[in-house]
């Protein structure tokens, strides 16, 4: 018996010896030794405090700058860190978020050699952003990595191409001229000042409802709903991303994150359930999730989608599809609202490209100057204001620069953009016509001007975006003029994309 409890009592003190070295070992040899492996390349950052890293320092200069004048030099108010830690070590450098060292890229000469040395299908995502996010993305395309990811990426191309496109724009039509008329009727009954925020986003929510999902909005209310829930639960907290047990210091938040991620979940179940026994019939499926059913019916086995992945490709297109879009459009409306001169002119080509035509896909690639307009947006305010990559493999670039397999790379979308080496002194005003004959704004860099990344990770659903922004602004700009509101308070911030704090309460004029 004796021995029993002797040997007992070994095993558990090896297993506790166990997990001590190996959190010893995950928490502090190993990114320590990245560390200095990066290092070693003469890079540099602000010291780190263990277990923290520097998001005490981030946290307690990320505050919130409301302001009643709008200045479009936002980098500094979003990120004063980077900011600063730029001034210090230049733009790539490493900072730590709790145990994991991530490494710092403005440089779009350095992107460029690392977009030469990797592959799509090689590049990862940080692992610590994948845990967290779960709940959100799952493993769906954006989170995807490697083999996964060739295989999602081949499976959904084919939702998003031409002829599918052509055959969404008149749901989008119809849905924004159905918001339209609603404000003429509210604008009657005497009703000036819109959150326009909230109607864009309401508008492209039920956009991408009909169009990839074949349901109503009245049907995707509760999916969005409880994804919004998700997004403030997971990135309106003071968050300890990196920090190890990180999420214990909000047991209730991540307990509540990890049941509206199973309810929404369930709520896709469900809707694949509904649309698998539609799919026997032999109605049109080309919306998305037909797309995505039919190929994982009829894909084969090395083309084909398990029912966990669909739904975790419902939930990235549900969010990604719909907010990122409705964001750009409302930056828009900001900068239109200030820029009466460019309300006019799109106004202007609207009535020359359009006239009293019904909108026609065919005309949209004639609306030069809202092409512009859209690019300028994206550049002062990308919707995705940052990238994520995590080293799959050692990288040596050239003789310059090795980068050890597992380190994390943050790259700063919103840095790059608002970089005066890159655009000149009038970086922060917005000209949309830096765009006129130059696909990348005259950015003295190529890899500088990234709103829908970069390489083979490219935004999946950018022809999506494209023709849903042309189509919603031309109706807009045809039925009404617009001012911007004396309430409204210029604080744009991140809750995973970059949106107006406040909303954006604007004034309406029908015309
Ligand atoms: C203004 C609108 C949009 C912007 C600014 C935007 C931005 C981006 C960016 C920057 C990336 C690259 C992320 C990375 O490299 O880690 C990306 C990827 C992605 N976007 Fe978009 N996006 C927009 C609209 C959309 C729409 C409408 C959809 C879907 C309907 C979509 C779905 C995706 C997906 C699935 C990926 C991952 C692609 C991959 O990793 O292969 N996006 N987007």
């Amino acid at each position: 018996m004796e021995i029993i409890i002797r040997f007992f009592i070994i095993a558990i003190v090896m297993a506790l010896l166990y997990v001590f070295c190996s959190l010893i070992f995950s928490l502090w040899v190993f990114p320590a030794l990245a560390y200095r492996k990066l290092k070693k390349n003469g890079l540099d950052g602000p010291s780190p405090s263990f277990p923290f890293g520097n998001i005490g320092e981030m946290k307690k200069e990320n505050i919130n700058v409301k302001s009643s004048s709008i200045s479009h030099d936002i980098h500094s108010t979003l990120f004063p860190f980077f900011a600063r830690w730029q001034n210090s070590f230049g733009k790539m450098f490493v900072y730590w978020l709790g145990t994991e060292p991530f490494l710092y890229i403005a440089d779009p000469e350095l992107l460029k050699k690392l977009s030469t040395e990797v592959t799509a299908k090689n590049w990862g995502k940080p692992a610590v952003f994948r845990r967290d996010r779960e709940a959100m993305f799952g493993n769906g395309l954006v989170m995807s990595e490697g083999d996964d990811w060739a295989r999602h990426r081949h499976v959904i191309t084919p939702a998003f191409n031409p002829t599918n496109l052509k055959a969404m724009a008149s749901l989008m039509v119809e849905t924004t001229n159905k918001m339209l008329d609603n404000w003429t009727t509210l604008v009657d009954s005497g009703t000036q000042e819109f959150d326009i925020e909230r109607e864009i986003t309401a508008t492209a929510g039920e956009i991408i409802a009909k169009t990839s999902f074949g349901i109503s909005y009245q049907s995707g209310r509760l999916v969005f709903e409880k994804l919004r829930a998700l997004q403030t639960t997971l990135f309106k907290t003071i968050r300890f991303v990196g920090v190890p047990f990180g999420k214990m210091m909000h047991p209730k938040k991540a307990l509540e994150a990890r049941k509206l991620g199973q309810e929404i979940n369930q709520l896709f179940l469900s809707l694949i359930d509904e649309r698998r026994k539609m799919i026997t019939g032999s109605g049109p499926q080309n919306d998305l999730l037909g797309s995505l059913l039919k190929q994982s019916e009829h894909g084969g086995f090395t083309k084909s989608l398990t029912t966990k992945e669909v739904v975790d490709e419902c939930k990235t297109f549900f969010f990604g599809g719909h907010e990122t879009t409705a964001l750009a459009i409302t930056w828009t409306m900001l900068l239109l609202a200030t820029h009466q001169d460019w309300q006019d002119q799109l106004r202007e080509e609207i009535r020359e490209v359009v006239g009293d035509k019904e909108i026609d896909v065919n005309m949209l690639s004639g609306l030069k100057k809202m092409g512009w307009v859209m690019n300028e947006v994206l550049r002062l305010y990308p919707s995705a204001p940052n990238a994520q990559r995590q080293a799959k493999a050692d990288i040596q670039v050239n003789h310059e620069l090795s980068i050890p397999s597992g380190t994390n790379m943050w790259i700063d979308i919103v840095g790059m953009h608002h970089d005066p080496a890159l655009w000149g002194e009038d970086v922060n005003e917005f000209k949309p016509e830096r765009f006129k004959d130059d696909i990348h704004g005259g950015c003295k860099h190529k890899m500088g001007y990234l709103p829908f990344g970069f390489g083979g990770r490219m935004c999946i659903g950018r022809n999506l975006t494209f023709l849903e922004y042309k189509i919603v602004l031309t109706l807009i700009l045809s039925r009404f003029s617009f001012t911007i509101s004396p309430t409204y308070c210029h604080s744009p911030s991140i809750v995973l994309s970059l949106r107006p704090s406040d909303g954006l309460p604007l004034v309406l004029q029908p015309l």
